[in-house]
């Protein structure tokens, strides 16, 4: 494919409720929309990146400033594009996977609607719903934490995950296990807010069942969350360490994890997504698609993803309310407890003009 034309929207979404993670609180979703023009089909992918760099050294601004300065040019002078020749186009570019992934993300989506395949076709999804789990922040109080639960429970999700960061751990983790009993899927993340010391204050997590620990130590420390798997029961996952099929496969080498939070964000895109998918099946590793409060966009090709035959663990692809009340696309929605994985060509959704229009603080595009 030619590309013709690529228009990157700033766009911001207030959050149905602040966001709290041991990274700080967020009450409004800053994010990046992508729009590849080529002759055959519009693509739309979405940069994961948040207004800070806390969950990982990316943030909007910078994903905006290296897509228009390194990375679009670069697409727009190639002869012809598809998204398996995204990745080498841009290899020269160290780095920035979050900004590499959405410009990927809508080659794909327009690839694929040219060919009238889904995503989920494109990528050999195997199931038409996935299971949604959801992931619950740091609360004011246990009481809050636990009426929050409840409600999400009641809405059908199939998994609670809950933050955890130090002094705010094994108290709410026993209420919310006590409350809802041994049979509720049970799992909580850190991001990264513990060290290697807290290792017998983790294993006090061993009492309460729980699926896994998500990413308790630093992104970078794989030795130190491999002696952390040797001293808990809990299994461990990991989130920010993984940032390739390659680190995917040194943490699980080194013992570091025994289950992976997949985002195709984090890892530079889709394609690379299902080579950690495909690394982790041949390996015995289970794996889940994570979430990064993406609107409908980044939800539709995540609902395609978690549909991969290895994507045995619910995921955090909630329903779109889960984060705001209205959504840039039609918004999915929780049926029975499943997310529908889309069918139509590509994404399978594309933006509701006005929706965009109100979201977009900023628009701009670059031509060949
Ligand atoms: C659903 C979930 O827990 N997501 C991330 C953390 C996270 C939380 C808030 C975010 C806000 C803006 C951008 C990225 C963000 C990532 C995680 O699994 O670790
Ligand atoms: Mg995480």
């Amino acid at each position: 494919m030619r590309i013709e034309r690529v228009r990157l929207r700033r766009i911001s979404l207030p959050l149905v409720s602040p966001f709290r993670t041991s990274l700080g609180t967020e009450y409004e979703r800053s994010a990046l929309v992508v729009q590849v023009s080529t002759p055959d089909a519009e693509g739309w992918g979405e940069c994961v990146a948040g207004a800070d760099p806390d969950y990982s050294s990316e943030y909007v601004e910078g994903a905006e400033d290296v897509l228009l300065r390194h990375l679009v040019p670069r697409l727009l002078s190639a002869e012809t594009v598809t998204a398996h020749t995204v990745g080498p186009l841009l290899a020269a570019v160290k780095g920035h996977r979050m900004a590499k992934a959405a410009l990927e993300m809508a080659v794909l989506d327009a690839e694929l609607r040219s060919q009238g395949l889904s995503f989920a076709a494109g990528l050999g999804a195997v199931a038409d719903r996935v299971p949604s789990g959801v992931s619950v922040g740091i609360m004011d109080s246990v009481p809050e934490l636990i009426d929050a639960v409840a409600a999400y429970l009641a809405q059908g999700y199939q998994r609670i995950k809950l933050k955890i960061e130090p002094g705010w751990d094994i108290v709410p983790v026993r209420a919310v296990r006590e409350r809802f009993g041994d049979d509720t899927l049970l799992q909580v993340d850190a991001n990264a807010a513990y060290t290697r010391a807290d290792t017998r204050h983790l294993a006090r997590l061993d009492a309460f069942d729980l699926l896994l620990i998500e990413q308790p130590l630093d992104e970078e420390d794989l030795l130190g969350h491999a002696a952390l798997a040797r001293g808990l029961r809990t299994p461990i996952c990991l989130d920010e360490s993984v940032v390739s099929a390659r680190s995917a496969a040194d943490a699980i080498a080194l013992g570091a994890c025994h289950i992976v939070n997949i985002k195709p964000g984090r890892v530079g895109g889709y394609l690379e997504a299902r080579r950690i998918h495909d690394l982790c099946a041949a390996a015995g590793i289970p794996v889940w698609c994570g979430g990064m409060l993406e609107t409908g966009l980044g939800r539709a090709g995540n609902a395609a993803l978690a549909a991969l035959p290895n994507f045995t663990l619910p995921g955090d692809v909630s329903a779109s309310n889960r984060y705001f009340a209205t959504d840039i696309t039609e918004p999915f929605t929780l049926q029975d407890g499943h997310l529908t994985v889309p069918t139509a060509p590509g994404l399978g959704v594309t933006p509701i003009p006005a929706a965009l229009d109100r979201a977009t603080r900023t628009t701009t595009e670059l031509h060949r």
